[in-house]
Order: C-alpha cells, then structure tokens, then sequence
C-alpha cells in the first residue's frame, strides 16, 4: 500500500478562493473583514510567518494591519495596542505571535484579546466555549486538521483516534475536536509507557511532539491516517514534520507532508476565523 498524500496547499488554495467571495460579497455591504497581526521581537521565523498572513490577507481583500514592535516593548505597551485594537471598528480579528519575549507574561496579552476577536483561539473563554461545544472560534492549526480530513471524507465516526502530544494550542484540542466527531480519543505525551502499543492501535494517529521524525512505521496500524503537525527546523536549514514520512507512507491510507500539510491549512483557517468574526460583528450569516 502507498498513502495517499493530503495536500494542505491544494485544500488551502480551495478555501481561500471561497472566502476570497465571501469577502467580495460583504464587501457589497461595506463590510470589508480586517486582521491585526503583533509582532514584538526581530526572531526571523517569525518574520516570515507574519509575512505570509499579511500576504494572505491581501490576496484574499481583508484589511491588514501588521504592527512591529521593539524587543524592549513593555508588557504596559503591548497591552495598551491591544486594547486600542480592541476598539478599533476596522479589525475583527487580533492575533499576537507567539512566542513573546522573557519579560512578557503572554497569559496577560492573550487574556486582553477581546473574545469577539480572537482569532487564535487561544483566550480562555474560547477554550471553554471549545470544551463545552458551544460556539466558539476554534485554534486554527486543530481547525485546519479537522478541515483536512472532512474535505477528504476521511471518516472519523467510531475510529479511534491517538493524539501525541497535549499542547493547549494543538495535542489538547485536536483530541477535543476528534472526539467531538465521534472518534475514540487515546492521548499520548512524553511519559506515556507504552506508546507504540497505543499508536499501534490507532486508526487516525496525530502526531504534534516536536521532534523531528519521531514516528517511524514500527508506530504505524497498516492502512492508518496519519496526520504530522510537527515543525522542525533542521540544521542544514530543512524543515521537516514528526513523522519519518518515507518510512512510513508505503505503511498507512492518508499522510499529510511538512511542509504543505497542516502549515498551510494553518493560516487559511486564520482567514476562515476573521471572516467569521466579522460576519459575527455585522450580524450577517
Ligand atoms: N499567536 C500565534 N498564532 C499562530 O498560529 C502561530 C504563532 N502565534 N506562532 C508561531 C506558530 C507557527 N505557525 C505556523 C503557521 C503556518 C506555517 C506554514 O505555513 N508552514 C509551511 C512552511 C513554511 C516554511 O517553509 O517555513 C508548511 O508547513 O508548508 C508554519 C507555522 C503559526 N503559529
């Protein structure tokens, strides 16, 4: 068997052009959506993220606001731009990157986030909407997944689900969403015991650990879907996932590649959110 390959560029490509006409027909009624993206501190990874929302946000007719801020920016300073964007009328959508450097605590910034524009869906009220099911803007990265494998008609009802990795921002909610689907959800983590036993017996086995090529085929259920969230930065400057991808592709149904897998569908779900949050603001469905 040879997997066959989820391609989160080509999906990206399809959902960025239906909200490229969303936003054409709201823009018919004056609406035009708007994201603010903080970026504090010259890391230069960092820099090509934010670039890449900005530009995402052009193609598709969003309003963008890209606001760079020194290193030495205080926590008073950066709360104070939140707030001023929390009132801002022309953006629906706030997303501070992250990681924020040593003399911020980055729990106060996220908490300053209005909920309303929370487009990471990191803000705790978010979380909790998220875990109780109510409406909520879901966490881009799990979103673009749980996107990934319905498009796909990957079926998730009945399937168990092992989930790697218990991160708030992707291990913890992709099981939440999974199980949302139905699916029997199994979290693994650093000090699991038996960890291939588990992934062993995994019909859609998520990988989000931060280690490059940590799952090879001896972790592989044949005929399994396997979805790779790891991004890591080798030293000759490659990017590669968590999953040894040519050792396990021949092993399993689905795979997504690093890149072109779930990165992609990262920032596409970005969109999606600040769409949805101004369609939410300007009541329109
Ligand atoms: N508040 C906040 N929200 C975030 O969503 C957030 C953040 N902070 N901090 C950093 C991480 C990282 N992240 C990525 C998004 C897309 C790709 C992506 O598009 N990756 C491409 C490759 C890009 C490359 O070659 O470097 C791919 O996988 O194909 C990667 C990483 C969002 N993050």
């Amino acid at each position: 068997m040879t997997a066959s390959v989820l391609d989160g560029k080509a999906l990206s490509r399809t959902i960025r052009e239906e909200v490229k006409q969303e936003t054409a027909r709201l823009q018919e009624l004056g609406i035009q959506p708007g994201l603010a993206v903080v970026l504090v501190g010259e890391d230069p990874a960092s820099q090509v993220y934010v670039n890449s929302k900005h530009k995402a946000c052009l193609e598709l007719g969003f309003y963008s606001e890209v606001h760079r801020l020194p290193n030495d920016t205080t926590q008073e300073q950066l709360l104070g731009l939140v707030d001023q964007l929390n009132q801002q009328g022309t953006i629906h959508g706030i997303l501070v990157q992250l990681p924020l450097p040593k003399h911020i605590d980055e729990k106060a910034v996220i908490d300053a986030i209005s909920v309303e524009k929370d487009v990471d869906g990191f803000h705790p009220i978010s979380v909790g909407n998220m875990v109780i099911g109510d409406e909520s803007l879901l966490p881009c990265t799990p979103a673009g997944m749980m996107e990934m494998l319905k498009r796909n008609r990957i079926p998730i009802e009945g399937k168990h689900a092992v989930v790697i990795g218990r991160s708030n921002i992707v291990g913890k909610p992709i099981s939440l969403l999974l199980q949302r689907e139905n699916a029997t959800v199994t979290m693994c983590h650093s000090r699991t015991n038996n960890m291939r036993e588990l992934t062993r017996m995994a019909d859609i086995l998520v990988v989000a650990i931060g280690k490059a090529h940590f799952v090879d085929r001896s972790f592989i259920k044949p005929g399994a879907v396997v979805i790779d969230v790891g991004m890591n930065r080798l030293e000759n400057g490659k990017l590669v996932g968590d999953v040894n991808f040519d050792d396990v592709v021949e092993e399993c149904s689905w795979i997504t590649p690093v890149p072109g897998g779930v990165g992609p569908m990262t920032i596409t779900m970005l969109m999606v959110n600040t769409l949805k949050a101004a369609k939410r603001v300007h009541q329109i469905q």
